[in-house]
């Protein structure tokens, strides 16, 4: 049985004259300890897809189940790091840290809850802006601060929203490996949305398609059959990852194109009217 499954799920926003389905008939069965990769096109519904898993929001029909049991609203079992951050802005960066870490170990003694959080500062790289405020830090600061947040809360389910996206170069990288090491050492199941192809292939066991909305719906999965460790220097010259990345963006494109024809088929058709030219019936007065 699938730890973590998404059953014919849909998802709509609006009233029903003016209804915009973003998610229809979404199915996706995640085995315990995987890492998969989400991977769509902006505005798709990527994160309406993590709400729901996180029991953010509940599906029009379908359902979510984790460990067998329905998830009905958030839980700690389930830990999303959303793309806005969600940060407590009266709050520095160890304080956001321990709010969130004595909420799910009330009883670690003050000391251990000090080095733990600690821990996951340096891991970051936000040493020396600990009591840093959030408004005080930079987007990718933000980011690594929410990231640490959600990874010191242990959840089973690490449910993470373009979590890199807003960093450099180098800072991607560390943190890719960071995640894959925390991944691997604590067998947790990860979900992760990214918009980049060999982010996915570096780190997960399988790449999930997203299609673009409206009524987006999960396409086939393409299986990282990659070894691990996989190391992203000499990734670029392995024939296997080469395909994969071939396959996948060419699959995205394609996605892309019939997006596209898809709009052109819905453009409106207006009816042939020509407008009358007042002058010639209404004089005008004084
Ligand atoms: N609460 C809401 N009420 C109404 N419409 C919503 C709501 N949340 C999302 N939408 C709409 O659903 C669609 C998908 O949004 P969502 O944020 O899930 O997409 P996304 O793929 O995460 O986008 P991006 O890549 O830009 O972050 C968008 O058209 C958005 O306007």
């Amino acid at each position: 049985m699938a730890y973590l499954e998404l059953q014919n799920v849909s998802k709509g926003y609006g009233p029903p004259s003016n209804r915009y389905e973003v998610l229809e008939n979404v199915n996706l069965s995640i085995e315990k300890n995987e890492f998969v990769a989400v991977i769509g096109f902006s505005g798709s519904g990527k994160s309406t897809l993590m709400s729901l898993l996180a029991g953010l929001e509940k599906p029009d029909t379908g359902k979510v189940i984790l460990d067998g049991e329905e998830v009905a609203q958030p839980g700690p079992r389930l830990g999303i790091m959303f793309q806005n951050y969600s940060l407590l802005p009266w709050l520095s960066v160890a304080g956001n840290l321990e709010i969130a870490v004595k909420q799910v170990f009330p009883e670690m003694p003050k000391k251990e809850r000090a080095e733990y959080i600690q821990h996951y500062i340096d891991m970051v790289t936000l040493t020396n802006s600990e009591y840093k405020k959030p408004a005080e830090l930079s987007g990718g600061m933000r980011q690594r601060l929410s990231l640490a947040r959600t990874l010191a809360m242990k959840p089973d389910v690490l449910l993470l929203d373009e979590p890199l996206s807003a960093l450099d170069a180098i800072t991607r990288s560390v943190l890719q490996d960071e995640i894959i090491r925390i991944w691997e050492e604590d067998r947790r199941t990860v979900v992760m949305i990214t918009n980049d192809v060999d982010e996915a292939a570096l780190m997960a066991d399988r790449i999930v398609p997203l299609t673009p909305g409206p009524s987006a719906t999960l396409a086939h999965s393409y299986p990282v059959e990659l070894e691990r460790p996989r190391d992203r220097t000499t990734l670029n010259f392995n024939p296997d990852f080469k395909k994969l990345r071939h396959e996948v963006s060419g699959f995205l494109m394609s996605l892309n194109e019939d997006a596209k024809s898809l709009k052109f088929n819905n453009e409106l058709t207006l009816p042939d009217l020509q407008p009358k030219d007042f002058r010639t019936h209404y004089t005008t007065v004084g």
